[in-house]
């Protein structure tokens, strides 16, 4: 059994985000974000849970790092609550809540684990949202305020910054489908949201630029790669357009400076096509060190004159997660491979893993479904990295079973168990066999 062995400095790391693990949601000054309130409805979320508690990572962060040190972790990726600085956006300051931060990065830095922060990981203060949130393209520039003075507090000792985690996520479940905050179901908002979202990332990627910063910054795009049911002209079309419209999106403005053909026509065919000053691709396309890439599974399509742009979802035949995603490693080697190609930029995986319905035996969870789910996609990685993809790291999703948005605490993706009635953590097999990983800097093949 032969032993990949990635590059010497290849960055292992976890991630979470704070809406997701923190709790406290209204203490020390911190203001309302969208998710609060969207959580706080009846409905939303599993069985009406929210993330008033979540994993209390708020009260508990010195154990949790404690635990990521003893997992060896290169680097921990994590997202700061932007209405935990602002309480109402902009303006007054929230020293509590800078005062949070400053002392889990304190303790980060001191156990040699760096910290790789997300400005924005979808609560935004509800404050902004209340003056129109993303279709008000005022928040983008209220962004670029709150990501200059992070850069300000944290920017010399924070070396990865990513500005948003998948706008195309915040935008099309939160504007057009409604199943996430801030739970509106209007597809032309949609595309105005995504690109005061993309504008957000340019002006903040400018601030950085401006500070003179020495880290790296970039964005979270959440990509599934596509495959055509039949090698038919019309599904080969199918898959082209899904491609187009579910992983290009967001990335085609910022390296092109323009959106996908196929979003422009859909702004055409609905008479929405905004003139967006030219001038925001200039912004935009500010360039960025690195792309993050949020990867779980694939997509398989087939025209279909009826479906939404003439494309249907097929079921994938492999084995499937709790969130019901089909396991498909290829995927994330294929998808390493095409944006590598197309882009020539460095890559992270900021997010792989999967949902399993762990149990605890005897203290402990042999979660070996996790644990292969794992192996095979870092084995992919190191093909891709094999055959010259810049890939710089890779953060398992998530460090610790957290608040999984309208699934609220019913799927768990943590490496770490958190058992809720009592916030006791605990390590799963999975944690053990990514120490390994991360002691050997390699899987066996
Ligand atoms: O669903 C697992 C994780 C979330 O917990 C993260 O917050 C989020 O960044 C994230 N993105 C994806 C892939 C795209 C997706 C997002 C939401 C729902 C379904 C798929 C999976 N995940």
């Amino acid at each position: 059994m032969a032993k990949l062995v990635f590059p010497k400095e290849f960055l292992w790391g976890a991630a979470t985000a704070s809406y997701q693990i923190e709790g406290a949601w209204n203490e020390d000054g911190k203001g309302e974000s969208i998710w609060d309130r969207f959580a706080h409805t009846p409905g939303t979320i599993y069985e009406n849970q929210n993330g008033d508690i979540a994993c209390d990572h708020y009260h508990r962060y010195e154990e949790d790092v404690e635990l990521m040190a003893e997992i060896g972790l290169k680097a921990y990726r994590f997202s700061i609550s932007w209405p935990r600085i602002f309480p109402e956006g902009r303006g007054k300051l929230n020293p509590k809540g800078v005062y949070f931060y400053e002392k889990l990065i304190d303790k980060l830095l001191e156990k040699n684990i760096k910290p790789a922060i997300t400005l924005y990981h979808w609560d935004l203060p509800q404050a902004l949202e209340d003056k129109g949130g993303w279709l008000n393209r005022d928040t983008a520039k209220y962004f670029s305020e709150y990501a200059n003075f992070m850069f300000y507090k944290f920017g010399d000792v924070v070396p990865i910054w990513i500005t948003l985690n998948e706008p195309f996520v915040s935008a099309f479940l939160g504007y057009a489908w409604g199943w996430h905050a801030p739970g509106k179901k209007d597809m032309k908002g949609a595309f105005v949201a995504g690109h005061n979202m993309l504008l957000a990332h340019g002006l903040a990627v400018q601030a950085y630029r401006d500070g003179g910063y020495k880290g790296n910054i970039g964005i979270t795009i959440n990509v599934a790669t596509v495959y055509p049911e039949t090698n038919s002209e019309e599904d080969l079309k199918a898959a082209e357009k899904q491609d187009a419209f579910g992983n290009r999106w967001f990335i085609d403005p910022i390296f092109k400076r323009k959106y996908p053909e196929i979003i422009w026509r859909i702004l055409e065919e609905n008479n929405w096509s905004f003139v967006f000053p030219a001038s925001d691709f200039d912004i935009i396309s500010s360039p960025i060190d690195f792309m993050g890439i949020n990867y779980y599974t694939r997509n398989i399509v087939a025209y279909d004159k009826n479906s939404h742009l003439g494309v249907k979802r097929v079921e994938g035949p492999n084995e499937h997660t709790d969130m019901g995603w089909e396991v498909y490693p290829d995927g994330l080697y294929d998808i390493l491979i095409q944006l590598y190609r197309d882009y020539k930029i460095p890559i992270y995986i900021t997010e792989n893993g999967a949902a399993y319905n762990d149990t605890v035996e005897d203290g402990r969870i042999r979660d070996i479904n996790r644990i292969n789910y794992l192996k095979e996609h870092i084995k992919r990685a190191y093909f891709a990295i094999r055959d010259g993809v810049d890939l710089r790291g890779y953060f398992v999703w998530s460090l610790m079973d957290n608040f999984e948005w309208a699934h609220g605490y019913s799927k768990r993706f943590g490496i770490i168990y958190v058992d809720y009635n009592t916030q006791k953590r605990i390590l799963k097999d999975s944690a053990y066999f990514y120490k390994k990983i991360i002691e050997e800097n390699g899987v066996d093949g």
